[in-house]
């Protein structure tokens, strides 16, 4: 497993963030073993994107006058084979569906991580989920996530009670129903960053998502069991499992099927 790649190499992964969780993705991508670094300044990216493994970009509080700074990074890392995550948060929202629309015209995603409502988005489908939120009807659907894939020729980690990682082809599904992960605030912005640290260290970006969801997972259940399923004592907890967790406890834990 890539996870001790990881904690040999300790890769710098750039991110844009956003305001509201960028403290836990900086967190958790550092006690995993990687190197977080968060920069919004369209000035310093060429020189930033130059000393990065990969490139995390979250819309979660997007401005307009950040879509240049954004077109920047994405070009300068595809340009550099470095891989670029999407966290596409809120996307069927209209501004935020044109936004995206304008930014995948420059840009190349090599993974897109999200809620099963903005999955749905990339599949082509106007879901019912409410802001940064999932709409639970279509989770379960392994086929929109594949037709997401095959749109975007992006591989697709769509998060829920049953995670699922898919180039379009392949797909598995990580079974991983943890109540407290899914009130948490972030917790899927940290995964992204995650996806990121993995897609870091290989080139193989399916077995990437595959293994940072099911680490997640995992280190989730754990943490939830320490704090006896107290929701806001879950993230420091998370914290702690991030930066101890065993590839060998990760793999007795995960619930993991290829479809
Ligand atoms: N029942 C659940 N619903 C949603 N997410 C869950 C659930 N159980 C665990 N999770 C985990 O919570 C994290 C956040 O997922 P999700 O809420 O789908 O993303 P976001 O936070 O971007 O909306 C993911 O790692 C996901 O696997
Ligand atoms: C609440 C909120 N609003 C804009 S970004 C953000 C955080 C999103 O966190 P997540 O996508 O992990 O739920
Ligand atoms: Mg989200």
């Amino acid at each position: 497993m890539l996870l001790e790649v990881i904690r040999k190499k300790h890769p710098l992964i750039l991110n844009h963030a956003n305001t509201v969780t960028q403290q836990h993705v900086a967190d958790g991508i550092s006690m995993l073993g990687a190197s977080p670094l968060m920069s919004q300044e369209q000035l310093e990216i060429p020189e930033m994107v130059k000393i990065s493994q990969a490139v995390v970009i979250n819309i979660g509080t997007l401005q307009e006058t950040t879509l240049p700074e954004l077109i920047l990074m994405g070009q300068i890392a595809n340009q550099a084979e470095i891989p670029v995550i999407l966290d596409p948060v809120a996307v069927a929202m209209p501004y935020r569906s044109d936004f995206v629309k304008r930014l995948m015209k420059e840009v190349k995603f090599d993974v897109i991580r999200g809620n099963a409502a903005e999955i749905a988005w990339f599949a082509g489908m106007s879901s019912q989920g409410q802001g940064i939120d999932a709409d639970t009807r279509i989770e379960v659907q392994t086929s929109i996530p594949k037709r997401s894939a095959q749109l975007t020729e992006a591989v697709i980690v769509q998060t829920g009670a049953t995670d699922v990682i898919t180039d379009g082809k392949r797909s598995w599904r990580v079974k991983n129903d943890n109540p407290l992960l899914a009130v948490n605030v972030g917790s899927g912005d940290l995964l992204s960053g995650i996806i990121g640290s993995f897609a870091a260290v290989t080139k193989d970006y399916l077995q990437a998502g595959l293994e940072a969801t099911m680490l997640m997972g995992a280190a989730g259940q754990l943490a939830s069991a320490k704090v006896h399923n107290q929701p806001g004592q879950l993230m420091p907890a998370l914290m702690d499992q991030l930066y101890a967790i065993t590839e060998k406890q990760i793999e007795q834990i995960s619930e993991v099927n290829e479809e």
